[in-house]
């Protein structure tokens, strides 16, 4: 049952338990509430007598305060069971999502975008919150006392118990018929939900590119169209929900028309007295009131499946695992006839074997699309290929865990993110344990000095989010500088000096010199005087190597690199001129 519960609403071990507690402190607690029908029960049979013995009184008075110090008790351990708990699994919840989304392969976040992932944490959380509080407790519970109680009153008296207990199955049954038509609206009403938040989030993102080409209000024509979509579909949830919800009350309102036509019948015949008739008017009503709720709370559990299976996708998608002891003897990478495929299924590469030689520097060029980008990340492991082995010192990558084998390397790609902190700290993320003196060691082999001491805080100064308050080369820099920091013995860069001014790009140049000293370095280049002095180059087309060899073999070869290196001449010449 406990893992039944894990996965169905994506708990911990001690959520499920807490909220198994929630289900027996609802029921008790639900139990408890009928212990007055008992007393009424007793005390209507004396007034029917004529008068309540004296000896009794104390009975009774006894009697009230016990129900009265029960329900405060229940009370409590109900409270206890279901928020508080709720409330730590709900942060606990959470935390194991964002754990869990650091462990899982890149390829999983092709499959989901960045709204889909947060709306799963923030807003299916906040949703199933709700549920572990009130719904899932509210109608386990009733549904336990419900039958303990009907148990009780076939007992007392079976004709009038199943003239109660009819409406019940009857009710239940037309809620859950509901089920697959209000998950799917439910579902249709995330997508719409979801591409309603991807379009607010791409107008913030491409504001600029909006505005440059007028096209704000097709934008938000499109935006309109999105929102109006998640209204329409809102609202014929509401409607069905309600519709299915209502009759079922309905239903279960008729339970107190038959048990007064039943009751009548009976008394009538003789088989019950007066009592026995009110009593069971009691008992009715008081365990309708339950039922009423828990049949709204079963249609908005059938409308919190698709969030749960959300998560529960999450939460039990594989994980990149592996060893997390390093056993590579040197730092050469070998692709040995690797074919890839991302989730699009298209092949990406096919066959792709190389050597990139420690302590050389080996350039991966090529026509755009040809895989050089692909082939830098499966060296270290952001996707697990499909065929052949990609090794670094003998160590197959995909036998080690992701982040331990991160240590070997340092990225400096084209697309540097960096945080809204300091310099000092964007810096230091490439070695969280150095020193001060250390990052500013390294930010001054990346040429980062000049440009820091100039702004107002100078390493303190906060860079604003994915650093929008440096240039597009001070990023980079900083990027670069990371890397100086962290010192791992392979390095991978994606035309790393792309948007440096001349003057800074000879200086980081000869930077860059110094750090792949005796490296391993993999460089996706595509200005082709930058590899000049490489000591390999892979060509890359349409995911084979197409070519390989130092720089001057391959010229004299005359094939795509010298190909590319004439072209890249002739547009150095090239000057803006009106035609
Ligand atoms: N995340 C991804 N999901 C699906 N396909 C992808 C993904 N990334 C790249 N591709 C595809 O893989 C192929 C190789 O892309 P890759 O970026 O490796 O080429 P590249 O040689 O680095 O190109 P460029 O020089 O333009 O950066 C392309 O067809 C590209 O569309």
């Amino acid at each position: 049952m406990i893992e039944k519960l894990k996965h169905k609403y994506a708990l911990s071990e001690n959520g499920a338990k807490n909220m198994i507690k929630a289900f027996v402190a609802v029921t008790i607690a639900n139990l408890v509430l009928m212990l007055p029908v008992g007393l009424l029960y007793q005390l209507t049979s004396y007034l029917l007598d004529g008068k309540v013995p004296k000896d009794k009184l104390g009975f009774f008075i006894g009697g009230i305060v016990v129900v009265f110090l029960l329900v405060a008790v229940t009370t409590y351990f109900q409270y206890n069971a279901t928020f508080f708990s709720t409330y730590v699994e709900s942060g606990v919840r959470r935390r194991a999502l964002a754990e869990k989304l650091r462990r899982l392969p890149l390829s999983f976040f092709g499959k989901k975008d960045l709204s889909d992932l947060t709306n799963t944490i923030m807003s299916d959380c906040a949703l199933l919150e709700t549920g572990s509080s009130h719904w899932i407790p509210e109608l386990i519970g009733s549904m336990i006392s419900t039958t303990i109680i009907v148990i009780g009153l076939l007992f007392f008296n079976w004709k009038m118990a199943l003239a109660a207990v009819w409406v019940m199955p009857i009710a239940f049954i037309i809620v859950l018929t509901s089920r697959k038509g209000l998950k799917s609206v439910q579902k249709k009403t995330m997508t719409y939900k979801l591409s309603c938040l991807d379009g607010i989030q791409e107008g913030l993102e491409t504001i600029r590119d909006l505005r440059s080409n007028n096209m704000t209000e097709t934008y938000m024509e499109g935006l309109n169209k999105k929102i109006k979509a998640v209204e329409k579909n809102a609202i014929v949830l509401e409607f069905k929900n309600a519709a299915y919800v209502c009759s079922a009350q309905m239903i279960l309102k008729l339970g107190i028309g038959t048990v007064a036509l039943v009751g009548s019948i009976l008394l009538v015949n003789g088989e019950i007295n007066v009592l026995t008739l009110f009593v069971f008017l009691l008992v009715v009503t008081r365990m309708y009131e339950p039922l009423q709720i828990a049949l709204q709370n079963l249609s908005a559990l059938i409308s919190l499946e698709p969030s749960c299976e959300r998560m529960d996708e999450i939460l039990s998608h594989e994980e990149q695992t592996g060893a997390e002891i390093l056993t590579n003897k040197g730092y050469d990478i070998v692709f040995d006839h690797v074919a890839f495929a991302y989730d699009s299924g298209e092949q990406v590469l096919s066959d792709v074997s190389f050597t990139a030689k420690q302590g050389q520097v080996t350039a991966l060029i090529g026509p755009s699309g040809g895989g050089k980008t692909t082939v830098s990340r499966l060296a270290a492991r952001f996707w697990d290929i499909q065929k052949g082995t990609v090794t670094v010192g003998g160590m197959d990558v995909s036998k080690v865990e992701p982040e331990t084998l991160l240590s070997l390397y340092s990225i400096v790609f084209q697309d540097v993110t960096l945080f809204n902190n300091t310099v000092m700290e964007n810096i230091r993320i490439g070695c969280k344990d150095a020193t001060d003196e250390e990052v500013m060691a390294a930010a001054r082999l990346a040429n980062c000095t000049d440009f820091i001491e100039k702004l107002p805080d100078k390493w303190n100064t906060m860079i604003g989010e994915n650093g929008s308050e440096l240039s597009g080369g001070e990023r980079q820099r900083i990027s670069i500088a990371r890397a100086f920091l962290k010192d791992a013995p392979i390095i991978l860069m994606d035309e790393a000096t792309a948007s440096l001014d001349v003057d800074n790009e000879s200086v980081i140049q000869e930077s860059i010199s110094k750090l792949i000293r005796n490296k391993t370095v993999l460089i996706i280049a595509h200005r082709m005087r930058t590899v000049d002095g490489v000591d390999q180059i892979i060509v890359l087309k349409d995911g084979v190597v197409a070519e390989q060899g130092t720089p001057s073999a391959l010229k004299e070869k005359n094939g795509i690199y010298k190909h590319m290196v004439d072209v890249q001449l002739e547009s150095e010449q090239w000057k803006y001129n009106q035609v």
